[in-house]
């Protein structure tokens, strides 16, 4: 069970001798095994958001709970994968993960096994001894996801962790993303800029206007959801339903 709750979330930055209000009064809850997608116009606080739910970033006001629970910054039942590629140069893609593990207070006899295993769930068996500067783009966030799912996260908190891929890396991403919730039924939070990619991973998509939330649209669309789902009428009205809604924002 995992559910993320963001209560009258309240955050700004200092801009000057004053304040930038970024996030003001968002009430979010994703539910057990939900995959909530984050969209909106750039600056609009998505990563903002992520990062507090991650427990990066401190908040001024509100509540962020894990399961009812305030959380106390980073925790072991959060993981995060960003769009840069955040491996350590100087380990190997197993020792990128042993190491997460090592700090996650795992036992040493145990973090090769669980680092192999994960690699496996990424299809990445074969590269375990390889450095990062050896892997692809894909590869590498192949790595950093298997290394957020190592130490059994019951959240993953993902900011556009596609966004630097190319177009067919990107769509098989997508469909390992699916394969690996799907296995292990996590609840996700995914900022991306893409809607098709938003339409096609998600549950419920919420848009969002600058700091806080516009709408939020059920996904309706059967699971598993092939290839052709995104040239329905469906999948169409609804990309462009969201994309309406974000243009409203940017227009004013
Ligand atoms: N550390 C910081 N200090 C000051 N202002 C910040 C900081 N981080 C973010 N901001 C500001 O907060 C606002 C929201 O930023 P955020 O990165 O959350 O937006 P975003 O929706 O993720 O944008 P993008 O889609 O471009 O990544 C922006 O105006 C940004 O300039």
């Amino acid at each position: 069970m995992a559910t993320l709750t963001l209560n009258k979330l309240e955050k700004s930055f200092p801009l000057g001798k004053s304040y930038r209000r970024v996030l003001h009064g968002i009430d979010l809850t994703l539910n057990d095994n939900e995959f909530v997608s984050i969209v909106g116009t750039s600056g609009c606080g998505k990563s903002t958001l992520l990062s507090i739910a991650a427990g990066l970033e401190d908040f001024d006001g509100g509540d962020v709970l894990v399961d009812g629970v305030p959380i106390e910054g980073p925790g072991l039942d959060r993981g995060v994968v960003f769009q840069s590629y955040t491996l350590l140069p100087w380990l190997t893609a197993r020792g990128n993960i042993e190491f997460a593990l090592k700090a996650a207070g795992t036992p040493a006899s145990e973090c090769r096994d669980i680092a192999q295993q994960h690699l496996e769930l990424v299809k990445l068996g074969n590269a375990a001894d390889r450095w990062p500067g050896e892997l692809s783009g894909g590869m590498k966030q192949r790595v950093a996801i298997a290394r957020a799912l190592s130490y059994r996260p019951k959240i993953l908190l993902m900011d556009e962790p596609f966004g630097a891929l190319d177009a067919m890396t990107r769509h098989q991403m997508q469909q390992l993303l699916v394969e690996i919730w799907e296995k292990h039924r996590l609840t996700v939070m995914f900022v991306t800029h893409d809607i098709e990619e938003a339409v096609w991973l998600s549950d419920r998509i919420v848009v969002m206007g600058q700091g806080h939330i516009d709408s939020t649209f059920d996904v309706n669309l059967p699971r598993p959801r092939h290839e052709s789902i995104n040239r329905t009428p469906e999948f169409i009205e609804l990309q462009h339903d969201v994309l309406s809604r974000i243009q409203q924002h940017a227009i004013g």
